[in-house]
């Protein structure tokens, strides 16, 4: 198996269709609606609160609530109070379970759950989705965090109807220090490992650096890449701000770190600071005019046109090209 990661990819140019980018379309569908992007900022205590859940829903944009310190009920009602879809997170406790039979009772079905968990490959997680799927059928499950071709076919084969992978290639991840597990260093090519096996939707998910890499997780197979450090740098990012030598930054911490959990017990996350650079808004309509300029690249004018490109692998021994076929 070829092993690489984001920064040692370069995808192969294909001869231009489009006489302007405007005229590449970076949207993508998942669970039956369509957004502007095949990005979704992570279910992070500091990347997304219910403000920008709303403004990303209002704008077309898909979002994943987090699950911490959080009345998802509530949170449902006044998502579809306010006229947009509901997306929220679930773990596998019995207080989940909870919540899914009082969701069941108020008649709340969110759109879309994702169930996230460190170790998602688990008969908990198997569980988990025969509950959803018997008590919100009309929920679209996203299921993970897995890091394998066997993972993948068990959660679609349990129901889920797509899955997230990356088992620690977060920026504020130490779950590779911890335990010696993970896709810390090789996700994308976990990514097209798992891609090769899958018939429904991929999230990849972690070690996303620059926009570029957007493309290239399209391309391994993602239909939509989760982003967190990225997007907890921003203005409107719910992490604290911090004043360093007169520079100002965003606390990003993992939800597995003692300062997301509250106490340190089975930490496999750490928090750092991010320099503030602006807006949300004007970081999602660059990405989308660096994934149109991707597509265009690629000779394609849509999105999954960049899945048709050939690669080249930098350095290392096994350094070549690889054509398509
Ligand atoms: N993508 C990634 O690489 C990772 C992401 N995270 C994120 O951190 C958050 C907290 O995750 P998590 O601790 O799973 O959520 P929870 O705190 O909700 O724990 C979920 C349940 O799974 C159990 N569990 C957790 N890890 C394992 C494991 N390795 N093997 C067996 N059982 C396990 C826990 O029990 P117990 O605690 O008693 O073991 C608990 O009962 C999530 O948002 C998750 O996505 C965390 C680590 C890695
Ligand atoms: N191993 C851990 N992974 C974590 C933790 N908190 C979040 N995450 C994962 O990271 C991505 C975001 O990655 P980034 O490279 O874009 O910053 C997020 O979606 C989770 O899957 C954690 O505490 N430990």
């Amino acid at each position: 198996m070829e092993i690489f990661d984001y920064d040692n990819i370069l995808l192969l140019p294909r001869k231009c269709r489009v006489q302007s980018r405007s005229q590449c379309d970076a949207s993508v569908q998942l669970g039956g609606r369509r957004f502007k992007l095949p990005v979704v900022p992570a279910n992070m205590k500091t990347v997304v609160d219910e403000k920008i859940c709303i403004w990303l829903a209002q704008n077309d944009y898909f979002y994943v609530m987090h699950r911490f310190d959080l009345d998802n009920v509530q949170f449902v009602q006044g998502m579809h109070a306010q006229g947009c879809f509901a997306s929220i997170s679930l773990g596998i406790k019995p207080a989940d379970y909870a919540t899914v039979d009082r969701l069941k009772a108020e008649g709340l079905a969110p759109e879309y759950i994702t169930i996230d968990i460190a170790h998602g490959h688990s008969d908990s997680v198997r569980d988990m989705i025969a509950y959803l799927k018997q008590h919100l059928p009309d929920s679209f499950v996203i299921a993970g965090n897995v890091a394998t071709p066997e993972a993948v076919i068990d959660l679609e084969n349990w129901g889920a109807d797509a899955t997230k992978v990356g088992v620690g290639p977060g920026k504020v991840c130490i779950t590779k220090l911890k335990t010696g597990f993970g896709t810390g260093g090789w996700q994308l090519s976990a990514l097209k490992w798992c891609a090769r096996v899958a018939t429904k939707p991929i999230i990849a998910d972690g070690g996303i650096r620059s926009h570029g890499d957007i493309a290239k997780s399209v391309r391994f197979g993602a239909t939509m890449v989760m982003i967190g450090s990225l997007f907890a740098g921003h203005e409107e990012s719910p992490g604290q701000t911090v004043e360093v030598d007169g520079k100002l930054f965003k606390e990003y911490y993992g939800s597995a770190s003692d300062f997301n959990k509250g106490e340190y017990r089975h930490v496999e996350g750490k928090r750092i600071l991010e320099p503030i650079k602006g807006k949300l808004a004007e970081t999602l309509i660059e990405m989308e005019q660096d994934v149109q300029s991707s597509i265009s690249y690629s000779g394609g004018t849509q999105l999954m046109d960049i899945r048709k490109v050939n690669y080249v692998i930098l350095g290392g021994t096994n350094a070549a090209e690889h054509l398509l076929m």
